[in-house]
């Protein structure tokens, strides 16, 4: 018999759950206790032929088996390290976990909101805050990219970071916050755990016109939102594995509305729509009246000057940018309002299900909201990815909690480079 040297690597301080327990070749050895300024926990079991470990927990298996996937992570995480704060802020990141935690409980829309900003940071050059900057001398902000105009969460994350400057101030960067944040969000709105690791540094600037160009748009086709995913090193598996995190939050009609009354120009629906999913969108959006009305509601397609060059987030005659806005209140202006522009719930098969199997359910049922949806059915490949996760949520889980490490460690700056904001919005 082959002998296996085996080390798992726990990771405690991350793990959301304190019941865990782990046990080896079926002995149980317990909850690992936490050590004083490590929070990695190696579990040692040598030259045994017969090694299984087994945990409470469905999550804390997958998250064994990927650290057992050490390739995939080394390649990607660069120089990052596990538990970077460990010495320099070790409450941090359970200020930010606790901290997530106590806001949603009166505010849970905010784990789709932290969900979707981690994407656009890390989408645009990299996981480095540069979507949290505000406009100023020499930052084209990328929240003033049409987008990015109904992002939110920005004050969910000044709210974390104020929290953690407290007790460690000019230390954790908000590059790292906004990752962390949004794996605590992941987990509230039931999606899996996963490991993540820190020392982010923060851009100097922001990165608006790449934002506009660069972001996929909810009208791709299928080759188009491949090949937009592809260029940050996503394969197909990949990218249908990450569009499952619209399986939580809200769409607001300006993004499908072509697809209810004239798609394409036909004056028809678009025919890979249901029907009875048709009708139920209709109710809650209207058709727009005239262009002038309707535009700001219509399309991202906002900023006028970028209308001619960005084939991204088309569709209808271009708004100007300060009508748009003047509609499109922003999370800061407040949250009631946006909820009150009309658009589809993502989960609007009903609450309480699971995050992820619904979405490819009703995929395959021709009920995606957004055509780019829609679109990943029509793919021979796309579509067996599909269709295993529409029926497998274990599998689903596994790999979205692959998918997001991957995501969370795209182009990442560390020291020398990039700094450390205090304040997320502002150039240090
Ligand atoms: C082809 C790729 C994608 C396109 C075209 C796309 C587009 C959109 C659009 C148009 C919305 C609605 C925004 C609104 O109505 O305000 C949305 C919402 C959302 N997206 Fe995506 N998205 C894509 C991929 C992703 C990925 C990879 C993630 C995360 C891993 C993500 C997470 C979310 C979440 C959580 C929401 C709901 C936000 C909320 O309710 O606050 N999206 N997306
Ligand atoms: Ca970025
Ligand atoms: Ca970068």
């Amino acid at each position: 018999m082959i002998r296996n040297e085996v080390t798992k690597k726990l990771h405690l301080s991350t793990w959301p759950y304190d019941d865990a327990t782990v046990s080896i070749s079926g002995n149980k050895i317990g909850a690992p206790k936490k050590q004083k300024s490590s929070s990695t926990v190696n579990v040692y079991a040598k030259g045994s032929s017969n090694i299984s470990i087994s945990v409470s927990n469905d999550d804390m298996l997958m998250f064994l088996s990927i650290e057992d996937d050490e390739n995939q992570n080394e390649q990607s995480r660069g120089s990052l390290e596990y538990d970077f704060y460990r010495d320099s802020c070790p409450q941090g990141e359970k200020i930010i976990r606790d901290t997530v935690r106590q806001l949603y409980k009166t505010g849970p829309e905010l784990a789709p909101a932290l969900l979707r900003l981690v994407f656009h940071d890390c989408f645009i050059e990299g996981c480095d805050g540069s979507v949290l900057l505000d406009p100023a001398e020499g930052v084209d902000a990328e929240k003033e990219s049409p987008p990015n105009e109904t992002l939110k969460g920005f004050d969910i994350i000044d709210l974390i970071k104020s929290e953690v400057e407290e007790v460690c101030p000019g230390v954790v960067s908000c590059s790292d916050v906004l990752v962390l944040a949004a794996r605590e969000a992941v987990i509230l709105a039931g999606g899996p755990f996963y490991p993540l690791y820190t020392g982010r540094r923060d851009s100097n600037t922001s990165y608006r016109d790449i934002a506009t160009y660069e972001l996929p748009s909810p009208h791709a086709d299928l080759s188009e939102t491949l090949a937009s995913f592809a260029s940050r090193g996503f394969n197909e598996r990949e990218t249908v594995t990450l569009l499952g995190a619209h399986s939580v939050g809200v769409v607001h009609c300006q993004f499908f509305e072509n697809r209810l009354y004239n798609f394409g120009g036909t004056n028809e629906p678009d025919p890979s729509l249901n029907p009875k999913l048709l009708d139920e969108m209709r109710s809650r959006c209207k058709r727009s009246h005239t262009p002038t009305s309707s535009a700001p509601l219509c399309c991202f397609d906002g900023s006028p000057s970028s209308s001619a060059l960005a084939p991204t987030f088309d569709g209808s005659p271009s708004p100007t940018s300060s009508a748009t806005k003047a509609v499109l209140p922003t999370f800061e202006d407040s949250s009631s309002s946006l909820s009150e522009v009309p658009g589809m719930d993502m989960a609007y098969e009903g609450p309480g299900s699971d995050f992820g199997t619904p979405y490819y359910h009703s995929l395959l049922q021709g009920k995606g909201i957004l055509f780019a949806d829609q679109q990943l059915t029509a793919g021979e490949e796309t579509g067996i990815w599909v269709r295993a996760y529409a029926s497998d949520t274990l599998l689903f889980r596994r790999d979205f909690a692959l998918a997001m490490m991957k995501l969370s460690n795209l182009q990442v700056l560390t020291a020398p480079m990039g700094q450390v904001r205090r304040s997320c919005s502002k150039v240090a």
